[in-house]
């Protein structure tokens, strides 16, 4: 029953939040077209607040920065829309698709350029390495959330 290819291989996604905020909320819907109409396949999708905890976890690697409990505060202060996307080349192809950190240095046609007004609010996160989309997108979901294209479930990572 448990089927190994049904796991998911690295470098075939990457993990996604749209951050929070009402500005945020109300691009939603945009955000998701872009990312359909740029390729990729969303394999899990929810809406969750993040606890203190596990918002300090998620950004520990800015912990010995000035802003980390800014990042921190905004990133509990209300839902967060989080998804793992399925693509070849996911990660590259997504970190080019939400644009540079700070918008005002993204690329036209980016979701940044298009909706974030500064760093601090810059509406979405995308993985930036396969083992940190592997270690996002199990912080998120469990296997039995996660789907394949043929609407199985996935049972482990990849082989
Ligand atoms: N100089 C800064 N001032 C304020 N906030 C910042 C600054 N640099 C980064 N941040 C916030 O911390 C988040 C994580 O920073 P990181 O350096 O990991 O950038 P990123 O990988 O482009 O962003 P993300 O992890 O959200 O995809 C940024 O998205 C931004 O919200």
């Amino acid at each position: 029953m448990f089927q190994d290819n049904y796991a998911p291989q690295k470098g075939t996604f990457t993990f996604t939040m749209i951050k929070p905020g009402e500005e945020n909320q109300d691009y939603v819907g945009e955000i998701l077209t872009m990312i359909h109409e740029a390729g990729f396949r969303i394999q899990a999708m929810k809406m969750v607040r993040l606890r203190t905890k596990q918002a300090e976890m998620f950004y520990r690697h800015l912990s010995d920065q000035p802003f980390y409990q800014d990042v921190v505060k905004y990133m509990t202060s209300g839902p967060v829309i989080a998804a793992v996307l399925e693509k070849e080349n996911a990660v590259v192809d997504y970190r080019k698709l939400i644009g540079a950190t700070d918008p005002t240095k993204a690329e036209e046609g980016t979701i940044r350029k298009r909706f974030a007004k500064s760093t601090d609010r810059n509406v979405v996160h995308g993985s930036d390495s396969d083992d940190n989309a592997a270690e996002e997108a199990s912080f998120f979901f469990s296997f039995s959330e996660r789907y394949n294209k043929d609407g199985h479930c996935f049972f482990g990572w990849g082989k």
